[in-house]
């Protein structure tokens, strides 16, 4: 279980989250959704060790989050950050491998390579393990940079944005991949999405947040509604229920202005 217990994050005048209480299950998939500048990646930071606690608490599995305790805290971890630039003369391979020797101290086993090797297969990228990362595409760095964070076996994965250079095939793989191995491992897992469908589709939770502050949480069946999502986005949209009872949302346009009718 994580435990955030009336967290607020400030940086100088401006409040990024305020007075958050979260309680996140081992095997579950978290997803945050909400509008730009809203606090989602402070939150991950923070979660992180990367944003100091203004004020507040965190606890993974009982054990709570000190400035002294980081390092420690950091190895149980796997956090892909927004982003990230991958400017290295490695391989993917390498670059893969590296998420085991920040656990085994610069150490390397067979295993350890066959895990990496492993981890590209089951994402459908082993033919890109010779490869030189800079000379990726930005979605395939993107799911190296996933196969990385899998293989620190982490018990909290921190996800931002992992599927925003992602083609739908390679979306619905990491999502896949990810849920699957959140319920066989017992990961707690986090993953701020922007796309409410694919959130709808994957979250077991979740956690949404407009304006630094928890708006909703639960199962997507029970959160999402066209008035929260009007609330937050102010975009009109509908919320329909397929038949196994899970929401999607359709935008839906405002009227074309008249000049344009009359042209
Ligand atoms: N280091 C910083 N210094 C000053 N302001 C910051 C800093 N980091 C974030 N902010 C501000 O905090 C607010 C929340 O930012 P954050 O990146 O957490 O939002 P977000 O919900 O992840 O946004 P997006 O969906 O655009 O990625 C924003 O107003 C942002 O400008």
């Amino acid at each position: 279980m994580l435990e955030i217990s009336d967290l607020t994050l400030r940086i100088g005048d401006l409040t990024l989250v305020q007075g958050l209480n979260l309680q996140l299950s081992a095997g579950q998939l978290h997803v945050i959704i909400g509008p730009n500048g809203t606090g989602k990646t402070s939150l991950l930071r923070a979660l992180f060790g990367e944003l100091p606690l203004t004020q507040g608490s965190v606890r993974l599995h009982g054990t709570p989050m000190t400035p002294h305790s980081l390092p420690s805290w950091r190895q149980g971890i796997g956090y892909m950050p927004q982003n990230t630039q991958l400017d290295l003369d490695l391989s993917a391979l390498e670059v893969v491998v590296l998420g085991r020797l920040q656990r085994l101290s610069m150490r390397l086993s067979d295993d350890d390579l066959g895990a990496a090797l492993e981890a590209l297969q089951a994402l459908d990228i082993a033919h890109l393990a010779d490869r030189p990362v800079h000379t990726l595409s930005g979605g395939q760095r993107q799911m190296v940079l996933f196969a990385q964070v899998l293989l620190r076996q982490p018990k909290l994965m921190l996800l931002d944005e992992p599927v925003s250079a992602l083609d739908l095939k390679h979306q619905m793989q990491l999502m896949e991949h990810l849920q699957m191995q959140t319920a066989a491992q017992g990961w707690i897992s986090v993953a701020v999405l922007h796309d409410l469908n694919l959130a709808a589709q994957f979250a077991d939770q979740l956690i949404v947040l407009g304006d630094g502050r928890l708006q909703a949480f639960g199962p997507p069946a029970q959160v999402l509604s066209s008035e929260l999502i009007h609330h937050l986005y102010h975009v009109p949209v509908d919320v329909h229920h397929d038949q196994d009872g899970q929401p999607y949302v359709r935008t839906l346009r405002a009227s074309p202005p008249r000049e344009y009718l009359m042209a």
